[in-house]
């Protein structure tokens, strides 16, 4: 018998609201599972708009957001985090008072799977030198760059199933950002799902599989990473700053 593929997150016509402004105009857009999947647009398009509708973070929507098959549109966001669905916020999100090393455990209570603590640490502290070196510090003493990382640190210690990253890369220096790009790259190949709104569209689409255009709240464009990355006409279009 032939299988169909249900995918990972599924939205359909999403419309969303800040008061009365009506900014989400029908979104659709689909993301399989272990597939890293780029939104990009404008400023204003309504990138951050829609991941947080997809976390739960909105209270005015309508439409669909299917996580792994399930409608979680009314779901909690909390809900939604322990059903696998990570975000990571474009304003930083570390806990203000407490270490590197209890920032992360807060991601590990979160975890369904419940990796040992050691372990974790290991693994983040191969991949991010300088989180090894600030395990006992204050986590807000660090800088934009490291408290970003520790953010994605922790949404990944949670074991996730999809990670919505709103960009990571903004005010990060750039050897950082090649570091955390890497990290995308191998938290993809272990199977984690994931969608990145990112300003630095060919550094994205070099990483990505599939991209989503939005302008004024409405999905313009999708398709491959590698078309969009031929196609300089739409990236000067939709991508200008
Ligand atoms: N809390 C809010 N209240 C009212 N309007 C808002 C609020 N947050 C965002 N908006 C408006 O919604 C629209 C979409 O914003 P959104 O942050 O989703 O865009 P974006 O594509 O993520 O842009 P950026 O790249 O600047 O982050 C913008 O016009 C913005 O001014």
């Amino acid at each position: 018998m032939e299988t169909i593929e249900v995918p990972m997150l599924e939205i359909k016509s999403l419309n969303a609201w800040y008061g009365s402004s009506h900014i989400l105009q029908g979104v659709d857009l689909s993301v399989s599972q272990g597939e890293l999947v780029c939104l990009i647009g404008r400023n204003g398009a309504g990138k951050t708009t829609t991941v947080k509708s997809i976390a739960g973070l909105i209270p005015k929507v309508t439409g669909s957001v299917k996580f792994n098959g399930k409608e979680v549109l009314g779901t909690p966001a909390h809900a939604r985090y322990s059903m696998g669905l990570a975000y990571v916020p474009e304003e930083r999100r570390i806990v203000p008072g407490l270490t590197v090393r209890e920032n992360i455990r807060l991601g590990l209570l979160a975890s369904p799977l419940r990796k040992k603590e050691s372990e974790v640490i290991d693994e983040i502290a191969e991949t991010f030198p300088r989180l090894k070196e600030r395990l006992d510090q204050n986590a807000i003493t660090m800088s934009g760059g490291e408290q970003q990382m520790l953010a994605i640190a922790r949404a990944a210690a949670s074991q996730p199933k999809m990670i919505l990253l709103d960009e990571p890369s903004e005010g990060i220096m750039p050897v950082l950002v090649d570091e955390m790009f890497e990290y995308f790259t191998s938290l993809k190949k272990a199977g984690v799902t994931i969608l990145l709104i990112e300003q630095n569209v060919s550094l994205a689409l070099k990483i990505a599989d599939r991209a989503y255009i939005l302008d004024q709240g409405e999905v313009v464009y999708s398709g491959t990473a590698a078309e969009m990355l031929d196609d300089v006409a739409i990236q000067e279009r939709y991508c200008a700053v």
